[in-house]
Parts: C-alpha cells; sequence; structure tokens
C-alpha cells in the first residue's frame, strides 16, 4: 500500500511532522475541504476519534505533549492560529527542534504531530476561531474508562515551552 503522496504533504524541520495543504473547493453555494485522507496519512497515524474547537481571539491551547497519542490537526478557519512545536523525543534525529508556523484561514493546514512532540497554538487573529483535531488513540480511552494521556506543560510556569 503506498502510504503518504509526496506531492501532497510538504515535510517539516521536525522528524515526522507533516504539513498538509487543504484544498478548498469553491462554488456557487459555498465551499467544501476535505479534513483527512488516510491514503495521505502514515497508517500509524489515522484518526480514530475527531473533534472540533473554537478558540478566542488572543487565547492559546497547551502546550500539551501526549505520550502515546498522535493528534492530526486541522487549521482551516475562520481566524490564524500561531502553532509552535518542540521536538522532546531524545531518540528523533531533530531531538531539540522548534518550529513555529502562522495557518488557518490564509493558509489553510493539516498537521500530524506525533507522540513526544510539544505543541500549542494560539489564535493571533482578531475572530473567534475553528481547530478541528482528529486523533489517533481515544481521549480517556474505551468509554472514558482510562487516564488522560497528556502532559500539560500550560500548568508548569518555568516550563521550556513558552509562546510568544
Ligand atoms: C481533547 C478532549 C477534551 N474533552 C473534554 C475535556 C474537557 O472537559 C474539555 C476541554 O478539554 P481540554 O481542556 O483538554 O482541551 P484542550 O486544552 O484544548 O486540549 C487539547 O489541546 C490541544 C493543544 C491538543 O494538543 C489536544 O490533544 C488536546 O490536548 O473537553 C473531551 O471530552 N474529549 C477530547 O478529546
Amino acid at each position: 500500500m503506498n502510504v503518504a503522496v509526496p506531492k501532497f504533504v510538504e515535510p517539516s524541520a521536525i522528524h515526522d511532522i507533516k504539513w498538509i495543504p487543504l484544498k478548498f473547493f469553491n462554488d456557487a453555494r459555498g465551499w467544501l475541504v476535505e479534513l483527512f485522507r488516510n491514503d495521505l496519512i502514515d497508517p500509524n497515524f489515522h484518526p480514530v476519534m475527531a473533534y472540533i474547537s473554537q478558540t478566542k481571539p488572543g487565547v492559546s491551547r497547551g502546550p500539551h505533549e501526549h505520550i502515546d497519542q498522535a493528534d492530526y490537526f486541522c487549521f482551516f478557519g475562520p481566524s490564524t492560529f500561531r502553532v509552535y512545536l518542540w521536538d522532546a523525543r531524545e531518540k528523533s534525529p531533530t531531538f531539540g527542534k522548534k518550529e513555529v508556523r502562522e495557518v488557518g484561514e490564509n493558509s489553510p493546514y493539516a498537521l500530524i504531530v506525533p507522540a513526544g512532540v510539544v505543541h500549542a497554538y494560539k489564535n493571533v487573529g482578531d475572530k473567534d476561531g475553528l481547530v478541528f483535531n482528529g486523533a489517533n488513540r481515544l481521549y480517556a480511552g474505551w468509554l472514558k474508562q482510562d487516564p488522560v494521556d497528556e502532559i500539560r506543560h500550560e500548568k508548569d510556569a518555568n516550563t521550556p515551552y513558552q509562546l510568544d
């Protein structure tokens, strides 16, 4: 099986991170955009659940880190999000690397964030923003009976993972 089609997937400075441009199909009725296709995503990262969240202007979510879970975010608008990524995987060839990128209504992208990559995003636009996430693990496990796989670095005032 062919996994990722490089034509449609952009690499990152951080190993295993993938950026996938989202294409809007506009017509007289409005628009349509594909959020994910499993032919573009490594099977290890195929989503098993999805949620959408709204974030107010100036507000951030994260930095968070997962032990086992990969996230698959879609920044399709409204608004613009500044995304922060830090590779905290000691065995990664890009351990210690940081990437910051602005995506959203003017630059719609999906993003795969593997376990062990610390991530955060901030709404740097002037309107309420939406983010879709298709995670490859169930939040809190089957029927929400397990602990949540999440390290919430924002609770640590001295965290090295700082947003600007
Ligand atoms: C993530 C999630 C939250 N919730 C609930 C828990 C809580 O009551 C409410 C808000 O959740 P949180 O405070 O965890 O939301 P948030 O701080 O936005 O958490 C998310 O942040 C981004 C940056 C990520 O990396 C995601 O993986 C996730 O950690 O929604 C679910 O029911 N299912 C879910 O999948």
